[in-house]
């Protein structure tokens, strides 16, 4: 089982989620309460390592912004958040970073690859709002092997969305968090043992 930790703006908390042995960290580089600068972002994810994905995460910006974004950050994935096309995904591919695009699940096209994409991740229609959907529509539409499951999971309803979905990994932000924004390392450390345990 696949975990992302997502939304991470402190050392403490990077820390907590690698310990706890998150397979990745995002971080969230465009208007979220949880942004945080390019130059923070590569800060933090100095001290994460090789083994843990960095992942960039960016909604809605141009893809030309996008570049300038990932550009000088450091980090090792970019996940896209919007209405990007196949174009776009194609005008970010040379970037040598692992593509990760995230889509609602009720978008029309969830094949993993179907925009030259790595990973696919599926989500809520309104990311990092914390809110749940039917996790169980997917095991019908099968985006195919190896998707991660994202929105509204939490450490007491992740296996439960693992077991209904057939999802191989998982991505959680709000889910960690004691307040808005604010992660906790004592749910960082559950979620991912409960996903763990699940998976
Ligand atoms: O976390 C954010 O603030 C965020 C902002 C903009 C785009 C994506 C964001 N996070 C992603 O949202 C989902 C999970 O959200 P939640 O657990 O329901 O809060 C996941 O893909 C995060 O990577």
């Amino acid at each position: 089982m696949f975990v992302k930790i997502c939304g991470l703006s402190t050392a403490e908390t990077v820390a907590a989620a690698v310990d706890a042995g998150a397979d990745a960290v995002g971080f969230v580089l465009t208007r979220s309460v949880r942004q945080v600068t390019p130059d923070r972002a590569r800060e933090l994810a100095a001290a994460v390592p090789p083994h843990v994905l960095t992942v960039a995460v960016v909604a809605g910006a141009d893809i030309a912004t996008v570049r300038d974004l990932v550009r000088d950050c450091g980090l090792r994935a970019l996940q896209l958040h919007g209405d990007y096309s196949r174009d776009d995904f194609a005008a970010v591919a040379d970037l040598g970073l692992t593509l990760v695009r995230a889509t609602s699940h009720e978008a029309p096209d969830l094949r993993i690859g179907a925009y030259g994409e790595d990973l696919l991740l599926v989500d809520a229609t309104e990311p990092g709002s914390g809110g749940a959907w039917d996790y169980a529509a997917l095991r019908e539409r099968s985006p195919g092997d190896g998707w991660i499951l994202a929105g509204g999971l939490y450490v007491d309803t992740v296996a439960d969305a693992i077991h209904r979905s057939g999802a191989g990994g998982v991505d959680v932000s709000s889910g960690v968090e004691s307040a808005r924004g604010v992660k906790s390392e004592a749910l960082i450390r559950d979620f991912i043992a409960a996903a763990r345990k699940a998976g």
